[in-house]
């Protein structure tokens, strides 16, 4: 038995580490307020928390569309979430996406000429899919079986509104502070992984010298280096990314850390100042979402937002909210991005969207059918 096992459906959140993991429950107070808005407005709120109470949800990554964000009437914190390998039994899955395919290559061709003609120098265009499960997916197995997929990062289920859970796990931290340490681990530039120990060797390497990749990964290390100086009095990040890992994908990640500055800013504050960061927008913020808006066809909900806690204190994690599922009782709706700059080569952004996306399909236990180009 783990806390996993007492998730609510309808009332639960859950936050699992690969330290530990958080449950809560039921809400006592149910934050007001829209996308960017809502973490604004919250701050009062962590200010009238008493020191046992903590705040939890998700933001969209729409500033207009309503955020998920609450005080639980209670939580309790565990060990780490035991993985558990998902059946070997994979069943393909009629899929249903948005857009299709070739409309998406079309629009990562659009965001170069983009690039080519204006200011924009890297837009993150996602797709999305949606399938029809025979019964609604338990989320205390799926979060074990994302666990298994993602252990170095975070996995978790939110519940929305209209009886839809946001589930996930996601590889990147958005950011974290812990008393005056920040941590942000941006994630960008990335080659799907096979399994293959030749063939990832191979990827790795590629990765690591590939100029377009080192570039798309700059973008999001520069602009979370500028937005966090100011609260700063130190802030360091490695010159060369690493590469992070999971079971599906390897990707260029630079950790950053720093001392904070009094007074002190709460996590959400420092989530909220860094969303959208280039890793899921793109560079310039505005242009890039403005051409998110023009080129993607579909409504992202609240994945690239932003998911985690933030206590009494203002301590708090917050991870990107990648490699996700909004499920609902009749259909489960995944979403996967890539980061186009100049260089960018449409069949394979759609490839890497491919690869990401079945980090939450064979969690789910399915695989895609091949998908026509
Ligand atoms: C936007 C996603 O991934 C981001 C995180 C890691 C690598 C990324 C990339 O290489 O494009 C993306 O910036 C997603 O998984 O949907």
């Amino acid at each position: 038995m783990h806390l996993v096992d007492d998730y609510r459906p309808g009332s639960g959140f859950f936050f699992g580490t690969s330290a530990r993991s958080l449950l809560a429950t039921g809400s006592a107070v149910v934050l007001p307020g829209r996308g960017g808005l809502a973490p604004k407005r919250a701050d009062t709120v962590l200010r009238a928390l008493g020191p046992d109470q903590i705040l939890v949800g998700a933001v969209p990554f729409a500033d207009d569309a309503p955020a998920r964000l609450i005080v639980p009437e209670e939580h309790r914190w565990g060990p780490p979430l035991p993985p558990k390998a998902a059946s070997r039994d994979v069943t393909p899955v009629a899929t249903r996406h948005e857009p299709e395919p070739a409309r998406y290559r079309l629009a990562v061709e659009k965001a170069l000429h983009d690039i080519d003609d204006s200011e924009l120098s890297k837009v993150v265009l996602a797709r999305s899919v949606r399938i029809t499960p025979p019964t609604r997916p338990d989320i205390p197995s799926l979060l074990r079986r994302l666990r298994h997929r993602q252990e170095a990062g975070f996995v978790f289920a939110c519940e929305l509104p209209d009886g839809v859970s946001l589930v996930g796990g996601s590889p990147e931290l958005l950011v974290s502070r812990e008393r005056d340490v920040v941590t942000a681990f941006p994630l960008a530039g990335s080659r799907p992984r096979t399994g293959d120990p030749e063939v990832d060797a191979v990827s790795r390497a590629e990765l690591l010298a590939s100029e377009k990749d080192r570039r798309e990964h700059a973008h999001v290390v520069d602009t979370i280096a500028r937005v966090l100086t100011p609260y700063c009095v130190k802030l360091s990040a490695p010159s060369t990314p690493d590469i992070v890992a999971t079971a599906h994908m390897l990707h260029l990640g630079t950790r950053i850390t720093g001392r904070l500055a009094d007074p002190l800013p709460s996590a959400l504050e420092l989530a909220s100042a860094l969303h959208p960061t280039p890793a899921v927008c793109g560079t310039p913020t505005a242009t890039a979402a403005s051409a998110i808006a023009r080129l993607e066809e579909f409504d992202r909900g609240f994945y690239s937002g932003m998911v985690g806690w933030c206590d009494s204190a203002g301590n708090g994690e917050w991870a990107v909210t990648i490699r996700c599922a909004e499920i609902a009782d009749d259909s489960v709706r995944l979403f996967a991005g890539a980061g186009i700059v100049a260089g960018s080569d449409p069949d394979a952004e759609l490839a890497e969207t491919e690869a990401k996306l079945a980090t939450m399909l064979a969690a789910l236990g399915h695989r895609q059918e091949a998908v026509a180009r």
